[in-house]
């Protein structure tokens, strides 16, 4: 049984990759990075250390890698054997891996006509389907008929803090114990996959918001606070009691919002709130603040982990959600020259002026009373 799995960084190692094995695949890795591809070619396994007390370790086994920027004949041939396909890329990267998966797959549907999911393991709301759609714009009418067939994109959750890698062992990946993988039943085509650490539901909506709105929406939070405060790491920004107050009141807004979309118990959410403010605070992870806090032009995206949330509050209870409100704005002040779409924040904001900027990245209406609250707290931080 043959896995392919676009991404051998942070996640792809440490999570998925680990699961697959666990579950019987030999894994693919499909990545640009060719010391890490060559690496894994190399030495045929890596390990996943716990990032607790235990340092229990795992050896993942059964792997190899593609460099699917100088062999795309070799990933063509992975596509067109591979009993499951997943990624974890980045959601910006999803437009070049659909080119290369139109290519295997339409040479798969002259061979192989087992069915085949393609699950991307982005943290966005709908990746595979997203995936779908740019792997769709390339399609003829017909084509996209016989993919329908055969090829299916569940959409998933997937949740565990892998932090960016400092080890001398370049393939090795510290993770933190908890994990959670959540996909959607109703779109598998073909037998569901037997992956023990998969949890398969019916509707993921609540599942893929619960996740991005407490424990994105709050690492975001922390991270752009965090970052404006001069702190360097996530648990080191929650050592500050007032970093971490706002991160409660936060999830608090967030909390409220989707005990009241979705009916769920008020306790339970609370501990579950909990539970991820203590992740957060794993002192055995190192995890910057700028690797939380990367992307901040996706991060302001109208639907995605702040201002999803925030707009959502605001419908529901007819009032702003002031501290939601304060993280945005911390993200508009958020100024790290290494990251480009920080910089492309700041360069806007010079350009244009705040007002505008916060209109144009979030793509909330000009009239919508969080624009002006967000600008306002602009000018406080
Ligand atoms: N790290 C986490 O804690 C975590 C947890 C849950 C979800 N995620 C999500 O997983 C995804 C990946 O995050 P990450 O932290 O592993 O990032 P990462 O940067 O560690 O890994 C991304 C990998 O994708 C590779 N890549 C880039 N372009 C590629 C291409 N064209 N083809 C194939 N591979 C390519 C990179 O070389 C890198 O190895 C993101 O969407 C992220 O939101 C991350
Ligand atoms: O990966 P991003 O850039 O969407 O978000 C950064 C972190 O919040 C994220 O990687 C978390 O560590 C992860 O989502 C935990 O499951």
């Amino acid at each position: 049984m043959r896995a392919l799995h676009f991404g051998a960084g942070n996640i792809g190692r440490g999570f998925i990759g680990a699961l697959l094995y666990q579950a019987g695949y030999h894994t693919t890795f499909a990545d640009v990075n060719s010391e890490i591809v060559n690496l894994i070619n190399e030495k045929q396994a890596y390990r996943v250390v716990l990032a607790d007390e235990s340092q229990e370790e795992l050896v993942v086994k059964n792997i190899s890698a593609i460099n699917s920027m100088t062999h795309p004949e070799e990933l063509e041939a992975a596509i067109v054997e591979a009993a499951i396909i997943t990624t974890a890329v980045g959601p910006s990267i999803l437009p070049i891996i659909a080119k290369s998966l139109v290519s295997g797959l339409r040479k798969r549907l002259e061979t192989n006509k087992e069915p085949l999911n393609i699950i991307a393991c982005e943290n966005l709301i709908g990746g595979s389907s997203l995936l779908k759609k740019h792997v769709y714009d390339q399609l003829a009418p017909e084509e996209a008929t016989s993919f329908d067939e055969i090829f299916a994109f569940p959409d998933a959750a997937v949740d565990r803090i892998v932090p960016n890698q400092t080890n001398e062992d370049k393939l090795m990946v510290q993770v933190e114990p908890y994990y959670e993988w959540v996909v959607d039943e109703s779109a598998i085509i073909g037998n569901t996959p037997s992956i023990e650490g998969i949890t398969f539901v019916a509707d993921l909506t609540p599942y893929i918001e619960r996740k991005l709105f407490t424990v994105n929406t709050g690492h975001a939070a922390s991270a752009y606070i965090g970052y404006h405060k001069g702190y360097q790491t996530i648990d080191e920004a929650l050592l500050d009691k007032d970093v971490r107050s706002f991160l409660q009141a936060a999830l608090k807004e967030t909390g409220m919002m989707l005990v009241g979309k979705y009916g769920f118990d008020k306790k339970e959410h609370e501990e579950y709130i909990e539970k991820i403010i203590g992740r957060f605070e794993n002192s055995y992870i190192i995890d910057e603040v700028t690797r939380v806090g990367r992307a901040p032009l996706r991060k302001l995206g109208g639907n995605d982990r702040l201002v999803g949330p925030a707009k959502q509050y605001l419908e529901l209870f007819g009032q702003p959600p002031v501290n939601l409100v304060k993280a945005i704005a911390a993200a508009f002040r958020y100024d790290v020259i290494e990251d480009e779409e920080a910089v492309t924040i700041q360069k806007l904001i010079k350009e244009i002026g705040i007002k505008e900027a916060v209109i144009e990245v979030t793509s909330l209406e000009e009239e919508s009373l969080l624009v002006n609250l967000i600008v306002e707290e602009f000018h406080t931080l």
